[in-house]
């Protein structure tokens, strides 16, 4: 791809402004990110030799509330990155009507080189650089790529001891016994597993009819691929980074997961295990993970991994977004003509900044939910908003993308019209 991540982000409104009317100055608006802080974290590593690594924080609109989203601790993250992932972030708020704005964050390294006291260092001493920059009512972390509930844990004691009071709300996705919510590990793969029913049944497909291929094995494909098969979907193939897995009859989830997790050992933060070493199944990469042929395609890993290069040779017939970012513009176009459905990652991977939210809530609130009050709740917001972008989608004879982008831009603009778009401002 020769645009930048950003440029190819935000190309996929401009099918949507033609069907929402929506003030010049609210697009101009949502053109540009509020605030991006970059930073320079040292960390003492544990050999005595000191590092330092580059970190960032984007706002990209507060409008509707606080500004939200996670943490990611990965080589490929820069400014272009954050920005485009806090861009998604503010209209995965909107479409879920969450009072919350966008925002993304993230330090570039490869995580799994660390050992567990380096990562605490790092992950402090990230709050320490953008302080100022966050809070509950200001901005909201959360978990992303190579973060965890232990790494939100200490982000958000690091805050607290920075502001000389508890301050659980900075921080979603904790451990539940620091103030997190119940339900929101799994709250990712089980939002998305609402979508995939919901869009199931309209198809009148059945489960056990239905095959599927995850790439990506963590926190989002891990569970989606358990709960799925769970659930009767025939799961034949998974991947992680270092490769995947296939077999025709339909893999064995929760061994694979409990083999993976062996692998880990206990004190390791990172798998370094593969679902590749599992033996018995035949073994393909992560490209020939994209191009099988199945009903269901679920990159749940990076970003761009379907593009013009593999776009035509899809054969999958939908494609769920768990991952952020995982099609390009121009892919999308070719998939679209190919009539492949594809279902977008601002309401597909929703389910886990719904559960922040209510974890939020609860932490102000200071009473906590039980889990089948969490996913009650998650379940009545990710089916109420696919159906109405369903409904928009079948209204104007767009893709559920462009829909999507609707659904979100018709909230946001009402919102930067109602609070008028500050081009002046009274007592500064
Ligand atoms: N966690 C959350 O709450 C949310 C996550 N998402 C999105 O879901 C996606 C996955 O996040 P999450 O599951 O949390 O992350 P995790 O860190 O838990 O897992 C990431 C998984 O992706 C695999 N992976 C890394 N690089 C590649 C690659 N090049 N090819 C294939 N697989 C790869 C990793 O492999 P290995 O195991 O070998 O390291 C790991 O299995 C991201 O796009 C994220 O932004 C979206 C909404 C919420
Ligand atoms: O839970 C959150 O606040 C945000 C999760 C996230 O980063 C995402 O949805 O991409």
């Amino acid at each position: 791809m020769d645009k930048n991540l950003f440029t190819d982000a935000s190309q996929r409104l401009e099918k949507a402004l033609n069907y929402v009317s929506i003030s010049d100055d609210a697009i101009e608006h949502l053109k540009y990110a509020k605030a991006s802080l970059q930073v320079s974290i040292p960390v003492r590593m544990d050999d005595g030799s000191l590092k330092i690594f580059p970190g960032y924080r984007v706002r990209y609109d507060d409008t509707r509330g606080p500004t939200k989203g996670g943490v990611r601790y990965h080589p490929n993250v820069g400014l272009d990155e954050v920005t485009s992932l806090a861009f998604w972030m503010t209209f995965k708020c909107a479409v879920l009507n969450l009072p919350f704005g966008g925002a993304k964050g993230g330090i570039t390294l490869n995580p799994k080189r660390l050992s567990k006291l380096e990562l605490e260092r790092l992950s402090r001493g990230y709050v320490n650089a953008i302080a100022d920059f966050i809070g509950p009512n200001v901005d909201i972390l959360a978990p992303d790529i190579y973060t965890n509930s232990m790494i939100m844990g200490w982000m958000m004691d690091q805050y607290s001891i920075i502001q000389r009071q508890i301050t659980p709300a900075v921080v979603t996705g904790k451990p539940v016994t620091i103030g997190g919510s119940l339900g929101r590990n799994t709250a990712t793969a089980t939002g998305a597993f609402y979508v995939i029913e919901n869009i199931m049944a309209k198809f009148d497909r059945l489960p056990r009819e239905t095959t599927v291929a995850i790439q990506g094995f963590g926190n989002a494909g891990a569970e989606l691929a358990e709960l799925l098969a769970k659930f009767g979907y025939k799961v034949v193939a998974v991947s992680d980074s270092q490769g995947g897995i296939y077999a025709k009859q339909g893999l064995d989830i929760p061994s694979i997961r409990r083999c993976k997790q062996f692998i880990k050992g206990m004190q390791a933060v990172y798998c370094e295990g593969t679902v590749c070493s599992i033996m018995e199944h035949q073994v393909l990469t992560n490209a020939e993970l994209l191009t099988l042929d199945v009903d269901l395609l679920i990159p749940a890993a990076l970003e761009n991994q379907i593009t013009v290069e593999n776009a035509h040779n899809i054969q999958a017939r939908f494609i769920f977004e768990v991952a952020n970012g995982p099609i390009t513009s121009e892919a999308d176009r070719i998939l679209e003509e190919q009539g492949i459905y594809v279902f977008p990652d601002i309401l597909v991977n929703a389910g886990g900044v719904t559960v922040s939210y209510f974890e939020w809530v609860q932490n102000r609130n200071g009473f906590y939910w039980t889990l089948s009050e969490v996913n009650q709740r998650l379940k009545e917001k990710m089916i109420e908003e696919t159906e109405n972008i369903w409904r928009i989608s079948q209204e104007f004879g767009v893709s559920m993308r462009t829909a999507a982008y609707i659904h979100g831009l018709n909230r946001l603009g009402e919102a930067i019209n109602t609070k008028g778009t500050r081009d002046y401002y009274v007592n500064g």
